[in-house]
């Protein structure tokens, strides 16, 4: 169980309170108003901003003050943050070292996520060697290859085609399914969280709300809510 509890979390002079809780292997999408702190919530998760009241925690271990990179979770960003001089396999391989001092079977575990998100035989080529899709799927790779309990999405697709992002989104649900990751996924389009999140946070004026039933809640929204889907 991820936990938020009666959180403040600050974002230069933005708060975000939250006070809710994701059960373990929920798909939940979390939309609201532009600005309204939809990363600002899933940054504190991932350790990249403080909370300065409350308590987050994952399964009863208190993350609140834990480093980014010692909790149980992997973020993939919008740009899907590849490095052009590296390769692909060497991308994938920054998810288990990032000196990339890597043994036998790490190597292997890299081959395997590549081919699971299918991309089997091009780590070898750089990323400018490769689509737009193509490279989401690299940046999904190294979340693989984490291993983490949690997953974190912050508009992971949005620079992708309607046809891409559906693939990518359904993927994601997939690998989450097989490894029995939360996922927890910033989005703009409600159709994202009807594709693949049962459940969706509101964040707004300041506030993340407790998850809902995503199809209740877009077949039937809050007034707030229904502004912002216009
Ligand atoms: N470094 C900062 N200093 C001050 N305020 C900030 C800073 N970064 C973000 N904010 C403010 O925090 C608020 C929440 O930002 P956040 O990026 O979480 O919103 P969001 O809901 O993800 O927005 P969007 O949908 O537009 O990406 C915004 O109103 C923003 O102006």
């Amino acid at each position: 169980m991820l936990k938020l509890e009666n959180c403040r979390i600050m974002n230069g002079g933005y708060a975000v309170e939250a006070d809710l809780e994701i059960a373990p292997g929920a798909c939940v999408a979390v939309i609201g108003p532009s600005g309204a702190g939809k990363s600002t919530l899933v940054e504190a998760v991932a350790g990249f901003l403080p909370v300065t009241r409350g308590r987050i925690s994952w399964n009863g271990s208190d993350l609140t003050s834990r480093a980014p990179g010692k909790r149980p979770v992997a973020m993939l960003f919008q740009d899907g943050n590849l490095f052009p001089h590296l390769t692909v396999a060497q991308n994938v391989g920054l998810g288990l070292h990032a000196n990339l001092r890597l043994n036998q079977a790490e190597w292997q575990t890299i081959d395997a996520a590549l081919i699971r998100v299918g991309l089997g035989g091009m780590g070898g080529r750089k990323p400018a060697a490769l689509s737009g899709g193509q490279q989401s799927r690299v940046a999904l790779a190294r979340v693989l290859v984490q291993g983490r309990d949690i997953l974190l999405l912050d508009e992971p697709f949005a620079a992708l085609g309607p046809a891409l992002k559906a693939g990518m989104l359904d993927l994601v649900a997939e690998l989450a399914r097989e490894s029995g990751a939360t996922v927890l996924m910033v989005s703009h389009d409600p159709n994202d969280a009807r594709r693949i999140a049962g459940q969706v946070v509101i964040v707004a004026d300041g506030k993340a709300h407790p998850p809902q039933g995503t199809a209740e809640l877009l077949d039937n929204p809050p007034p707030a809510l229904k502004a912002y889907l216009g």
